[in-house]
């Protein structure tokens, strides 16, 4: 291995959302007065997207670099590298590319489906998305005052698939103008396959919806896998949106900045008039960097990751084996039924961090069906993740069922 996944990085006083955002984000606590009986460097943290991995030195050094030509003024993106660094980037990972003019930049994925909800959409109309989903897709919904339908994906013994049926009638509605689409599927890991792809895609054109496919979890895909993005699906569909970001990737959050791919000309013309963006240069360089040089890093990370969720797998058998766990098709995150040693919680991350000093997600942060279910990021170094483990298991059998 050329890259050192197993480093622990002190991430304190960086004005991290994982160490210092967990109260607000998870307990709705913004006061910070509830008590746990936990520190809060004691916790192990297995909540919010980003990876406890130093974000790789190409990227760092690219940033450095732009940092010593010492003025950070006014900036947008000129150089046609960057752009010529992401269609290599999905030409060589999906055989995809997209037209440079299709290109909008965001300050990440969400503040782009905040805004996307609001142009494409008119106030009586409404949102479709399938659940259980990332928050922030109903959350888009809410802060533009539409309505959000939710059609539950169908849990087979921890493998999900859509409801067709549910889907197709909810995107029939007259009112339901737009679907937000995730793929590779957060919180479930699900990499939909090309016939369940073709399947949204003919429902979506038959009922002339707007689709943002929401594909920032694309790289992080098992190594014998291989993303679809839903533009090589519907190569003619002008209402399609694609989103992408190197920040799941390469951990690079904090960057925030996003690739929104809109094809429809005067939605495009709409989003540069009225979503005036400068750029930060670090992270037009970062990105860059990430994209032109990513790929060796990558394939290392992906074999750490494999590596992972390896262990989760064999640790739940050995030690919780009425825990329900499949190894995600992508992303970092494990999605883990643990409802039949916890049948009555309804909070499940207070459970956690009281009774094992773990933050994680779960439950009812996934919108809806997702009862019973706890999700684990393991993008950390593994002895973190065997204490984590080990300390889940203990409050689990100390006090489940
Ligand atoms: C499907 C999906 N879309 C967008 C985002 C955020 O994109 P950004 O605004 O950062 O560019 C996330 C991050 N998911 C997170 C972040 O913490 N917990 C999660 O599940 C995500 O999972």
């Amino acid at each position: 291995m050329k890259y050192n996944f197993d480093e622990i990085i002190d991430r304190k006083d960086t004005n991290c959302m994982s160490t210092d955002g967990f109260r607000s984000y998870i307990f709705h606590d913004e006061a910070g007065i509830m008590k746990f009986p936990y520190q809060d460097d004691e916790f192990v943290r297995m909540w919010i997207a980003d990876m406890e991995f130093a974000t790789p030195k190409f990227i760092l050094d690219a940033m450095k670099a732009r940092l010593d030509r010492r003025i950070l003024g006014y900036t947008k993106i000129f150089d046609p590298g960057y752009y010529q660094a992401f269609k290599k980037w999905t030409e060589e990972h999906y055989g995809w590319s997209c037209k440079k003019e299709h290109i909008v930049t965001s300050a990440g994925i969400v503040a782009a489906l905040y805004i996307l909800v609001d142009f494409v959409t008119k106030p009586d109309e409404k949102v479709l998305i399938l659940t259980p989903s990332y928050a922030y897709f109903k959350y888009a919904a809410d802060y533009n005052k539409r309505e959000l339908v939710c059609s539950d994906l169908i849990n087979e013994n921890g493998y999900y698939t859509i409801n067709f049926e549910d889907f197709a009638q909810k995107a029939a509605d007259a009112k339901t103008t737009l679907c937000i689409f995730c793929n590779p599927h957060n919180p479930t890991g699900r990499v939909w396959s090309e016939e369940e792809l073709k399947k949204v895609s003919e429902i979506c054109r038959e009922n002339n919806l707007w689709l943002i496919s929401d594909e920032i979890h694309c790289d992080l895909i098992r190594k014998n896998l291989r993303h679809i993005p839903m533009a090589k699906v519907m190569t003619d569909y002008d209402k399609l949106i694609t989103c992408m970001a190197p920040s799941k990737t390469f951990n690079m959050a904090g960057t925030t900045l996003s690739n929104i791919v809109i094809r429809n000309d005067k939605l495009r013309a709409y989003w540069q008039e009225r979503y005036y963006l400068t750029e930060n240069p670090l992270s037009i360089a970062g990105v860059q960097a990430a994209y032109a040089h990513g790929s060796e890093w990558l394939e290392e990370l992906k074999g750490y990751l494999d590596g992972n969720f390896a262990y989760v797998r064999d640790f739940l058998a050995e030690h919780l084996p009425k825990a329900k766990f499949r190894l995600p098709e992508a992303t970092y995150l494990g999605w883990v039924d643990v409802g039949a040693y916890l049948p009555a919680e309804d909070n499940l991350p207070k459970f956690f961090a009281d009774k094992a000093g773990v933050l994680l997600e779960g439950g009812n942060m996934f919108v809806q069906n997702s009862d019973g279910y706890i999700r684990l990021n393991v993008a950390c170094p593994r002895s973190i993740l065997k204490n984590g483990l080990n300390r889940i298991k203990e409050a689990l059998l100390k006090y489940g069922n």
